[in-house]
């Protein structure tokens, strides 16, 4: 990826490379990347205010958001809705469980969560307990899965959706294109991968204190066509605080977009000569 980047200590990056070399150019560093990532999240109340670093505010128009999204993907890809077969879908970084709660289980007859943090995961599974009104016969949370997504494979074949929010910025560029890969042999089908996240104006932001990274649009673009992914549709998520980053939606499937191409768009609207 080209373009330059920073940290948040205002350091520059001449471009992204530079950066992981210095990151997590060799295995300690590595390992080091990702231990202070989990680190930082441990230190974290497992609360909504907790994971969304504050912004606790945030979540329902985000969670608003996202269902708008969801709903209009859903009817374009599984007009049966679950009618024909079970949903599942995967929430990956799941945190407490904040988007399959209020999200995906409404819309899913199975959810798996992925969250390496283990007191984020064990309240997940105690909100998503029917006792709890989390779950019911047609609609509950399957597996919980205590791994960081740099080591997680899929059962192949399980999902409808993939959904990933506010923590692939934890994962080097290396491991974000092999997660995504490992990952597409997790989908039925015809599913997809839902990424929300927010978003650089330009290049990259480097947060030192929990090792993540915020990635521009075109660094996602460049990223995507390298895991062989394709979003077929996008949208910015609206009414957030003015002091946070944009984020945005991004809706990818393994399958290239069927698209009417320029000459051929050009040649219906053209008019035709009477002969
Ligand atoms: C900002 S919180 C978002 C949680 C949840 N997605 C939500 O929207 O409520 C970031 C989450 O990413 C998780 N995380 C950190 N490193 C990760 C990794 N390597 N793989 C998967 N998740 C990770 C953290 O533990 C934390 O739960």
């Amino acid at each position: 990826m080209e373009g330059s980047g920073a940290d948040t200590d205002g350091n520059e990056f001449k471009n992204a490379k530079e950066m992981w070399m210095e990151q997590v150019g060799d295995t300690t560093k590595r390992t080091q990347w990702y231990r202070e990532g989990v680190g930082y999240w441990q230190g974290v109340e497992a609360s909504v205010n907790g994971v969304l670093g504050g912004y606790g505010h945030v979540s329902d128009g985000d969670i608003l958001g996202s269902e708008v999204f969801l709903k209009s993907i859903l009817a374009e890809r599984f007009p049966l809705a679950g009618k024909d077969r079970p949903l599942v879908a995967l929430d990956c970084g799941s945190g407490i469980g904040r988007v399959a709660k209020n999200l995906l289980i409404r819309y899913f007859n199975e959810v798996d969560l992925l969250e390496p943090v283990s007191h984020f995961l064990e309240a997940a599974r105690e909100s998503l307990a029917p006792e709890n009104n989390g779950a019911s016969d047609l609609h509950k949370a399957t597996n919980f899965f205590c791994v960081p997504l740099q080591e997680f494979t899929p059962d192949a074949g399980r999902y409808d959706v993939i959904w990933v929010q506010w923590c692939i910025g934890h994962l080097t560029d290396e491991d974000f294109i092999s997660f995504f890969k490992r990952a597409k042999l997790g989908l039925k089908a015809g599913g997809i991968f839902i990424l929300k996240e927010n978003i650089a104006r330009s290049g990259f932001i480097l947060d030192k204190e929990d090792r993540s990274i915020t990635r521009s649009d075109p660094y996602y673009k460049d990223l995507f066509n390298q895991c062989g992914l394709y979003p077929f549709k996008s949208r910015d998520q609206k009414g957030f605080p003015e002091e946070l980053f944009p984020v945005k939606m991004y809706a990818l499937t393994t399958e290239v977009p069927r698209r009417i191409s320029r000459t051929r768009r050009e040649q219906i609207n053209r008019p035709g000569v009477i002969k």
